[in-house]
């Protein structure tokens, strides 16, 4: 019959006994759908997520292939090796495969061209090789396809199916684009020499014609794109009937100030919706994907990967609060009728192209890692962009160090601020984990949230890249002397604003205060202003102080934190560099290891929390 639960935990373990141990964690006795990476629904396991797990080997069949329940497959970032197997075509229900960064290899079997439920593939920065086949044209659900970084050889043949991201750059294809790819960018064609639109015109080659695909709906023209094909899936998040309302001019106002509390911004939200016609409803990222360029324009809210689904209207009907105005947008809190919380952010200044945000979100989107603030779900309108994040309730770090004592807010402690450093280096080396090129660009201490179990996530990935506006401003104190615009923020100047957040753990102070204080100049050279033997008088925040078995380990952290804002770029350390200093210091003064292979067991705290500060 059916396969059940038991079957899938069977599969599981046979996948990770064959692809080693560190591939999933779990308690003997609890059902799999608690064991890390695993997501259930309806009591079957649903999703299966190891990004950069440590997962070596063959992906062994008659293992993932056996989860026929399961509609999201992420492996991204292990060193997976060998070629996919056949019986992956058994996930029928399969809408997100992201096997992106490993060493798989061979062509791709004819099993991928059968999963019909397919709506994004990353395959991108492995080793395929083969001609790409027009096989992909049966997946007519696929909207985003990524295969850079392959070894992808011969014509790229003509794909006919609405894709909303696509990049076949670095492969070693050859001729022309075919005119069903055409209205892509550049940019997804790149380090190879083809032609034709979008790249130079083919010389002395007869322009590509339509060529006759499996397609279900072939399109004559790259644009306007065809009609979709039919959703087999029911709307899961269907509209309900709602009344128009009406804004009062004193509402709008309260929220312009940003004092008035409740339903307002989600009230605004309404409005503007409700203006304009569209139809509104919550829909999934796969769902949104294959509707038709047309209808791009709706109403809709998109979820990511990875992200637990609501009703638009449990949005629409939540209780929210302001808690605070940044550089890029208004964050609010909304609390739902059922307890659930999330934060809401309306962006200002965003000047792009619906398919550019679109692309620019599923990349932020992308990032699942304990300690980087997960963004859930995006809406866009040519008025509204509201980006729906977790709800993190332990307040930001700038809150913590800063804030009044009176607000309820515990002092952090030595081992709790060691433990944020720790927390928030892993997530922004995670960030660049994900490409040469990727970078937060706005680290700061109000963008550091705190969390009972995960100490402290970094919060606001990718947004300076979606605003218009270069926000340089709103990072003084932080940024690295290189850096001329907010959008254009290099890895290592990641790494100086990571430094002057470890300088501000120390100090206690924050950059701008720092500045003002010491005449005028910035932290990093108030600190280094100061005679090394003075450091402890002078340097340390008195909160942290009183240990002095600590002592030694605050100056060690303190001259990784001057080696991360040295001037010339090249001479600061990776954040990998920088994630195994901060370990070696954590392990070795809390002596959770007896100095001895700190980095293992400080690896292990990743999955239990135990000894981590909490902040109750
Ligand atoms: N996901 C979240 N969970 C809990 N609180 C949040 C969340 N996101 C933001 N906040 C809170 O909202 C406040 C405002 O956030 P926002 O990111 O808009 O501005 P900022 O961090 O002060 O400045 P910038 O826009 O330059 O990053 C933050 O200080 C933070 O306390």
């Amino acid at each position: 019959g059916v396969p059940d639960l038991a079957a899938d935990a069977a599969a599981l373990l046979a996948f990770r006994s064959a692809v080693g141990r560190s591939a999933l964690e779990w308690n003997a006795t609890a059902s799999p759908c608690l064991w890390h990476g695993v997501s259930c629904s309806n009591g079957r396991v649903s999703a299966l997520r190891l990004p950069g797990a440590g997962l070596i080997g063959e992906i062994p069949a008659g293992t993932v292939g056996n989860l026929t329940e399961l509609r999201s497959l992420s492996l991204r970032l292990n060193a997976l090796a060998g070629s996919l197997p056949p019986d992956f075509d058994a996930l029928k229900n399969l809408r997100g495969l992201f096997l992106h960064g490993n060493r798989l290899s061979g062509q791709l079997p004819a099993a991928v061209f059968s999963l019909s439920a397919l709506a994004r593939l990353d395959l991108a920065a492995n080793n395929f090789s083969g001609g790409i086949s027009p096989g992909f044209n049966n997946l007519t659900r696929l909207r985003v396809l990524l295969l850079e970084n392959n070894h992808f050889s011969g014509e790229i043949p003509d794909i006919n199916l609405r894709l909303l991201q696509f990049n076949v750059s670095y492969n070693n294809l050859s001729g022309s684009v075919p005119r069903g790819l055409s209205s892509n960018p550049a940019t997804a064609f790149l380090g190879m020499s083809l032609c034709g639109a979008p790249l130079q015109p083919c010389r002395n080659v007869t322009p590509p014609s339509p060529s006759p695909s499996p397609s279900p709906s072939p399109s004559p023209s790259p644009s306007p794109p065809p009609p979709p094909p039919p959703s087999s899936t029911s709307a899961p998040l269907a509209p309900k009937h709602k009344k128009r309302s009406k804004l009062s001019g004193g509402a709008i106002a309260g929220i312009a100030v940003g004092s008035a509390i409740g339903l307002m911004c989600i009230i605004a939200f309404v409005i503007c919706c409700s203006k304009r016609g569209g139809r509104m409803q919550g829909t999934s990222a796969e769902e949104a994907a294959s509707k038709p360029a047309a209808e791009a324009t709706e109403k809709r809210l998109v979820f990511l990967e990875g992200s637990s689904e609501f009703e638009l209207e449990d949005l629409l009907r939540a209780s929210a609060e302001v808690l605070g105005k940044g550089a890029y947008a208004t964050a609010y809190k909304a609390v739902m009728e059922g307890g659930q919380t999330v934060a809401v952010k309306r962006v200002r200044d965003v000047n792009l192209e619906e398919r550019e945000f679109r692309a620019r979100i599923q990349a932020i989107g992308s990032i699942t890692h304990r300690n980087v603030v997960k963004l859930m779900a995006y809406y866009f309108s040519k008025d509204e962009k509201l980006l729906v994040y977790e709800y993190l309730p332990g307040g930001s770090l700038s809150a913590h160090l800063h804030g009044n004592r009176g607000s309820g807010l515990n002092p952090l402690d030595w081992k709790k601020r060691c433990g944020i450093a720790l927390a928030a280096a892993r997530g922004v080396e995670f960030i660049h984990s994900t490409s040469s090129t990727a970078s937060h660009g706005n680290i700061k201490s109000s963008n550091i949230l705190l969390h009972k179990e995960r100490v402290a996530c970094v919060a606001d990935y990718g947004l300076p890249l979606l605003v218009s506006r270069n926000t340089m401003n709103h990072t003084a104190g932080y940024r690295a002397p290189e850096v001329t615009d907010a959008r254009k923020v290099s890895q290592m100047a990641d790494v100086y604003s990571f430094g002057v957040l470890l300088l501000e753990l120390l100090t206690g102070k924050a950059p701008a205060q720092a500045a003002q204080n010491a005449g005028g100049i910035d932290l990093p050279r108030w600190v280094l202003s100061i005679a090394r033997e003075e450091w402890k008088a002078e340097v340390f925040d008195f909160e942290i102080l009183g240990n002095q078995n600590a002592e030694e380990y605050m100056v060690q952290l303190l001259q990784l934190a001057l080696e991360c804002v040295a001037q010339y770029p090249p001479h600061r350390p990776t954040m990998s560099e920088v994630v195994a200093q901060i370990e070696k210091i954590y392990g070795l003064s809390f002596e959770l290891h007896g100095g001895q292979d700190h980095q293992h067991r400080i690896d292990d705290t990743e999955y239990v929390d135990e000894s981590w500060p909490s902040f109750n």
